[in-house]
């Protein structure tokens, strides 16, 4: 089979990065997990963080038993799929590897592509820029909206009211405006108390 038929069916994947570090965001913020940063998105957020993922092809192309093996070399079983946007691809294959080798698998996704893989969490971040798929909402244990701008917030409850009534509700500042919003934020959830707060630690700690 050659490369791209193995992407097709989620044997082999674009991968920008892989790395060992400390969860930094939502409900397991402070747990170590080993991440694995697909390549490709076509989402387009303008404040993304990590627009250098954007182009899939830029990035190497591994098979899933690499990608696992790597993982077995950290001590964590705690790992964390993000992007990239990745479930613009089969997620299946890779995380059946995964929870055979005793890792809890946990996803970053924006929900803008068919929900695919055996996941223990997934973390929604819904985005204006493509609309998430139908499928995402049965499947979120967390909702994780950045605020950006005022209606962001607005756009926050549009999404609470789609998804289960256990999924729990995390507002993120972007990064770039989080002086001006984190307060607004704050006062958004005292009022709001179904929400909670979701910040970037890592980047508080310079970590990865
Ligand atoms: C880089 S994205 C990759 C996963 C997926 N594409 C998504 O958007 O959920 C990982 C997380 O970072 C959030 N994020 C990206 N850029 C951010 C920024 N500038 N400030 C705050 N959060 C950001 C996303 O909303 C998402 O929850
Ligand atoms: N430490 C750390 N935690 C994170 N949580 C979500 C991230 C992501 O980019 O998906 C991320 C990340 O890039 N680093
Ligand atoms: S969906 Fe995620 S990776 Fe894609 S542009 Fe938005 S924040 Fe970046
Ligand atoms: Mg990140």
């Amino acid at each position: 089979m050659n490369t791209k038929d193995q992407v097709a069916k989620g044997l082999m994947l674009p991968i920008m990065e892989a790395f060992y570090t400390i969860q930094g965001e939502g409900r397991f913020t402070g747990h170590p997990a080993y991440f694995i940063r697909l390549g490709g998105c076509d989402v387009g957020c303008v404040w993304c963080d990590v627009k250098e993922s954007w182009e899939a092809g830029k990035w190497p192309v591994l098979s899933i038993e690499q990608i696992v093996k790597e993982g077995l070399n950290h001590p964590g079983r705690l790992v964390v799929i993000t992007g990239g946007e990745p479930l613009m691809y089969d997620l299946g294959p890779l995380t059946k590897m995964l929870k055979e080798k005793g890792f809890t698998t946990n996803i970053e996704t924006s929900g803008a592509h068919p929900f695919s893989g055996d996941f223990d969490w997934v973390c929604f971040s819904p985005k204006k820029f493509k609309k998430p798929h139908p499928s995402i909402y049965e499947q979120a244990n967390e909702l994780k909206v950045v605020v950006f701008h005022k209606s962001d917030f607005d756009f926050a409850e549009e999404h609470a009211a789609l998804v289960n009534s256990s999924c729990e509700k995390r507002l993120q500042p972007e990064w770039s405006k989080a002086e001006k919003f984190t307060p607004i934020i704050i006062d958004y959830v005292k009022n709001h108390p179904t929400w909670n707060i979701s910040l970037q630690t890592h980047k508080f700690m310079d970590i990865p």
